[in-house]
């Protein structure tokens, strides 16, 4: 069994990382860290773990950490950083689900999150753990940088246009729209039921955060430059991303259903529909995969891709227990085969 160690527990991908966990059959919980909770029953915080997690929340310390064979950090951006390179140190693997170690340039991650990087040498090792483009590499991982919700989305919508060379990589846009609990469980205004129910908002244009992690990604998939608009919105609903992504085709190209198909054939977690589907965040809540559609509009020279992903599961969690299973040698679907919620 693996012995798995969550430090965030209390959050939104933290308690999503506890119910994949809870039913993964080659995982045993560890230990679950909260300092606002400490001494809480997990199961008393979230009742939907009542007889499942028999843990009680502990305070983050390295000795109880130590003896976990992987860490996921479900912390905000800036905690991993300051702790990665003594449980490393101490042979555990770490999976971090926060931006701490996406950006492969540290100027980038102080500017775009506004505080020196911790450990340098340790962000050139980390790995990216985009499964569908780097698995290989997160194979022989002893850290995974788990990617963004919307980065994930817009990757995996564009990857076959960019790795077949089809499309203008200067004028790529994503229109993005997320759920709230993207924004994490903190007490916040703009995600109170008064502020973002009954509503719907673009934020970010003029620069999100997560605008460098996805043309780092597009760069290495399609080995040139990228130009990407990328604006995120928020939509009153809780969990899900819809990408709406756009492209213009520099040759013509008979077959884009048959590329993204082929593309896809081999993975486990992204669906690409039968041709004129429109993916509904719905298809995918609670379970870890991408369903895409691909479409050419009056079959012009712009391809719009529809892209939909689970936030806190393909966008989060599930996406870091895919990580972990390529980690230790797993077979990638163990403990991921759960089915969406419908309604
Ligand atoms: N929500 C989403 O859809 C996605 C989130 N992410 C990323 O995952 C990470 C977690 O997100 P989310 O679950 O939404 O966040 P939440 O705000 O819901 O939870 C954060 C958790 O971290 C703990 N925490 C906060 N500060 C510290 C600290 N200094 N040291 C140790 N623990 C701390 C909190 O518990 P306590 O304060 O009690 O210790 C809490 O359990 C973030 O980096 C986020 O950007 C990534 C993809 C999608
Ligand atoms: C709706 C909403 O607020 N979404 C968050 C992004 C999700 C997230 O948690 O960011 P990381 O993937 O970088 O960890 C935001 O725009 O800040």
């Amino acid at each position: 069994m693996i012995k798995v160690g969550i430090v965030g527990g209390t959050g939104y991908t933290g308690v999503e990382l506890l119910r994949l966990l809870a039913q993964h059959p080659q995982v045993a919980l560890q230990a679950i860290t909260s300092r606002s909770e400490a001494g809480m029953p997990v199961a008393q915080m979230f009742p939907n773990l009542r007889g499942r997690v028999n843990l009680t929340f502990t305070e983050p310390s390295v000795d109880n950490l130590s003896q976990c064979d992987v860490v996921f950090f479900a912390t905000p951006n800036g905690v991993a950083m300051k702790q990665v390179p003594e449980l490393l140190a101490k042979g555990v693997k770490v999976i971090d689900l926060a931006a701490d170690f996406r950006l492969k340039n540290p100027v980038d991650w102080q500017q775009w999150y506004g505080m020196p990087h911790a450990c340098e040498d340790i962000l050139a090792e980390a790995v990216y753990g985009l499964p569908e483009v780097n698995r290989e590499a997160i194979k022989k991982a002893r850290l995974v940088a788990n990617p963004g919700c919307y980065p994930t989305a817009v990757q995996l919508g564009f990857l076959p246009l960019l790795k077949a060379g089809l499309v203008d990589a200067n004028s790529l846009i994503a229109d993005a729209k997320s759920g709230v609990s993207g924004a994490g469980r903190k007490a916040e205004v703009h995600t109170l039921l008064c502020e973002a129910g009954d509503s719907f908002k673009a934020y970010g244009v003029a620069g999100h955060r997560h605008l460098p992690e996805i043309k780092q990604g597009l760069q290495h998939i399609g080995g040139q430059a990228v130009g990407l608009t990328f604006v995120p919105h928020l939509l009153p609903m809780i969990r899900g991303i819809h990408a709406t992504l756009y492209a213009r085709l520099t040759q013509d190209v008979s077959d884009l259903q048959a590329l993204y198909e082929q593309t896809y054939a081999n993975e486990s977690f992204v669906d690409v529909l039968p041709a004129g589907s429109h993916p509904e965040t719905r298809s995918v809540r609670g379970a870890n995969v991408c369903r895409i559609a691909v479409h050419r509009p009056q079959g012009g020279d712009t391809v719009v891709i529809l892209s939909v992903i689970d936030n806190l599961v393909k966008g989060a969690a599930g996406q870091a227990v895919q990580n972990m299973n390529i980690m230790f040698g797993l077979a990638e679907d163990t403990g991921l085969m759960h089915i969406a919620l419908l309604p």
